[in-house]
Parts: structure tokens; C-alpha cells; sequence
């Protein structure tokens, strides 16, 4: 599963549990955007701080694990990259899947070489509150020729958002379980979110 993670929330763990679940997946990895072009123009902490709260809220989880894949990768950060130098490493017969949530499915015909990512995994997009693939949405998605392969995934949906945790530090309100324990813990030890969202 890749993201931002600025911070990761319980909306990205549920999520990620439910589709391992779901598609029996052998493991999920969690993988921090080292630049996330289409971010840009943001603010975004620091690919070291976001992977370590990553790595804190996995590690209780026999079948998740972190990479530093595309925080070590220089320059913009690419799936498509990423999928190739996965798909490189692991034998033939092991299948490949890409996590992400229906707002960043939305806009995948934008992101680089979509078609080649799409043949290196199985897209799986899960609902979002706020962000629900809607039918035309959906038919437009399944037929077009990129990302046919998409599995589009009625998750049970937690509304938290990474933007909504970063406003709630900033002006000093609680987010004790929307994140783990490890996580807030983190944010308040490192002193992250404090000056702006
Ligand atoms: N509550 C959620 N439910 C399902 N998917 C989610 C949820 N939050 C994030 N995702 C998905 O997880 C991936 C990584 O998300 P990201 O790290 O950008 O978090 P975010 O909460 O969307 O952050 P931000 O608010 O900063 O944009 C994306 O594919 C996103 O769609
Ligand atoms: O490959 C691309 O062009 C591309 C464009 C936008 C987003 N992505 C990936 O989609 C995932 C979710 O992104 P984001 O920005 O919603 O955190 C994350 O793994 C990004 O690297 C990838």
C-alpha cells in the first residue's frame, strides 16, 4: 500500500487489513512516498519521520511491513518505478497488488506510465467516506483499457484523513485513537504538526 502517511491513520490500517483479508494477501507493505508529485505545493514532513511512524504502526502486525523502497529512491516518486523493481525481485509467480484508497484511483490515468502499472499489479481501490466511485465513475474505470484490472472494494470506512490529524495538532486538539498509540506518541516526541497543517 503506498501513501503519503503524513501520518499514517487507522483509516489506512483498517483499510490495508481488510483487503489482506479479503484477497488472503500473504503480506501488505506499506510504503511511504519518498516525493509525492502530486502533492506538491504542500508542506510534507520528513520522508525519515513518516517512515519511522509507519514502521511503529505496522510492527504489531505479523503480515504488515514497512519499505524504505521510495523514501531511498532519488527524484519523484513514480508506482510504476516501484512495481518494476518489485516485480524484478520477486519470482514469477508471485502476484502483485496496489492498495490505494478511491480518491487516489480517481485520478490513476494521470499518474506515470498507468498502463504499465496496471499490467505489473492488481489495482485495488477501496472506499473512502467522501470520496465513493460512483457508478459512471466506476463503469468509466473498469472499461477503460489502463486499469480494467481494478477491484473496487466496499471496505467498512473510517473518515480520517492525514489533513485532518495535522489541523487537529496544530490547534492542539486530541488524536488519541485515530492513530496508534506509537504514532501519537511520535507526533508529540518529535514535536510534528505543530506550525501548520
Ligand atoms: N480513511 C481512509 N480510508 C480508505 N483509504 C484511505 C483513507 N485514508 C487514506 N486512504 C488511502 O490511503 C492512501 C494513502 O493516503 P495518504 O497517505 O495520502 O493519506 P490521506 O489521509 O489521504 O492524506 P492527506 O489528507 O494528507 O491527503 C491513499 O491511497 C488514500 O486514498
Ligand atoms: O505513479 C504516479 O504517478 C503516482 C501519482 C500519484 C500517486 N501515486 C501513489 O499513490 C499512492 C497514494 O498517493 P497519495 O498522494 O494519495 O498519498 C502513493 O503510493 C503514491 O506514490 C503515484
Amino acid at each position: 500500500m503506498g501513501g503519503t502517511f503524513d501520518p499514517i491513520h487507522i483509516g489506512h490500517l483498517a483499510c490495508a487489513e481488510q483487503v489482506r483479508d479479503l484477497f488472503e494477501l500473504d503480506a501488505v507493505v506499506f510504503m511511504p512516498a519518498g516525493d509525492p508529485w502530486m502533492k506538491r505545493g504542500r508542506s510534507i514532513t520528513a520522508a525519515e519521520d513518516r517512515f519511522a511512524m509507519v514502521k511503529a504502526a505496522v510492527q504489531d502486525n505479523p503480515f504488515f511491513d514497512a519499505s524504505r523502497l521510495e523514501i531511498d529512491r532519488a527524484g519523484e516518486t513514480y508506482t510504476v518505478d516501484t512495481l518494476r523493481a518489485l516485480r524484478a525481485h520477486y519470482p514469477d509467480n508471485v502476484e502483485l497488488y496496489f492498495i490505494s484508497g478511491a480518491d487516489a484511483m480517481h485520478r490513476i490515468l494521470e499518474w506515470r506510465d498507468a498502463t504499465e502499472l496496471a499490467r505489473l499489479a492488481r489495482l485495488v481501490a477501496v472506499s473512502r467516506p467522501g470520496y465513493e466511485i460512483d457508478d459512471a465513475r466506476r463503469r468509466y474505470m473498469l472499461t477503460h483499457a489502463a486499469i480494467r484490472h481494478v477491484s473496487v472494494i466496499e471496505a467498512t470506512a473510517l473518515a480520517v484523513s492525514s489533513t485532518d490529524l495535522r489541523e487537529k495538532v496544530r490547534s492542539g486538539r486530541s488524536i488519541r485513537y485515530l492513530v496508534p498509540r506509537v504514532v501519537s506518541d511520535y507526533v508529540e516526541n518529535h514535536g510534528l504538526y505543530r506550525g501548520g497543517a
